[in-house]
């Protein structure tokens, strides 16, 4: 397998003393790799340093083989980024801005930006201004500026959050058709279902620690037998349980409820043991409850 990314021993400190990556390490070879973890995980932060937006205060990062703090325009050349917040231009057109941003690449070439359009599916929205446009079909915008150069790797903040389920599948299959012949996109989420569709790898940050970085199967193997189910008479039963274990998720009946959790010690010894599935494995790594 090709590495596109290296990252070894990566530590960002800021300067208010935050430690938001600390000596972080792995390696993302092509297909669709998911970036996982809560708010304040240092995700952003990982993807900048990246895309070269950050310099890392220790460890490297090498894309397609080239330093992103020694050799960055190589890096550049053959990265497109979607940040999780696109600052656009609500009265240019959507061929005009992503022209622009083409521009400042320096690609002058019309065809590149009607091809990228095309490969989002917003070439029939060319003439449209931005601020007309619904948040899905911003985000079509925002991956079209992304992919001019037809970058090798891809990385992606948080690209489906806040989408309706149609735009969210169009989407996933926009991610994953680019993730072919070799190329890379990286994507950080929140949601488990776009892990469980799209990634075949996946690391999960958790405050600035890298918790797990391997495939989905590897990661389910971990978590087998190791979950199990519980039944409590009341929600004060769960806050209690929840302090004790991971609550994978509830089910409320007409008497009480049902918790599936994460038994990691094995102390649950009247829990239920049912078989693990991925998205138990991926909750597990987000530290509980799912959060779509
Ligand atoms: N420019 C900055 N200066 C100081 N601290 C920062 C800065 N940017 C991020 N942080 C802190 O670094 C930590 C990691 O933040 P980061 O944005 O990388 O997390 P994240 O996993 O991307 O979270 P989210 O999902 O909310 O975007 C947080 O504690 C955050 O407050």
């Amino acid at each position: 397998m090709n590495t596109n990314i290296e990252i070894s021993h990566i530590t960002k400190k800021y300067k208010n003393g935050v430690t938001a990556l600390d000596d972080i390490s792995f390696h993302v070879g092509s297909g669709v790799f998911g970036l996982l973890g809560h708010n304040g995980a240092g995700k952003t932060t990982l993807m900048k340093a990246l895309v070269t937006v950050l310099t890392p205060s220790a460890g490297t990062i090498r894309i397609c083989g080239f330093d992103t703090v020694k050799q960055g325009n190589e890096v550049r050349a053959r990265i497109g980024y979607l940040p999780q917040e696109l600052a656009m231009y609500p009265s240019l057109s959507v061929f005009d801005f992503v022209n622009y941003m083409a521009e400042l690449k320096g690609i002058h070439n019309k065809k590149a930006v009607s091809n990228v359009l095309e490969q989002v599916e917003m070439l029939e929205f060319s003439k449209r201004k931005i601020g007309q446009l619904s948040g899905g079909m911003k985000r079509r915008v925002g991956i079209a500026q992304a992919l001019i150069g037809n970058p090798q790797i891809l990385v992606v903040d948080e690209p489906t959050a806040g989408l309706d389920p149609e735009e969210r599948v169009r989407f996933r299959g926009l991610l994953s058709r680019y993730a072919s012949e070799g190329r890379t996109v990286l994507l950080s989420t929140h949601i488990v279902e776009d892990i469980h569709q799209l990634c075949e790898e996946l690391a999960v940050l958790r405050k600035g620690h890298l918790f797990y970085a391997g495939t989905s199967a590897a990661l389910l193997e971990r978590v087998k037998d190791k979950v199990k189910i519980l039944h409590l008479e009341n929600e004060n039963q769960l806050i209690e349980l929840q302090k004790k274990s991971v609550v994978l998720s509830t089910t409320y009946e007409s008497q009480g409820l049902t918790a599936r959790i994460m038994d990691e010690s094995g102390l649950f010894l009247q829990a239920t043991p049912v078989t693990a599935t991925l998205e138990d494995a991926y909750v597990y790594c987000m530290g509980g409850k799912a959060h779509a």
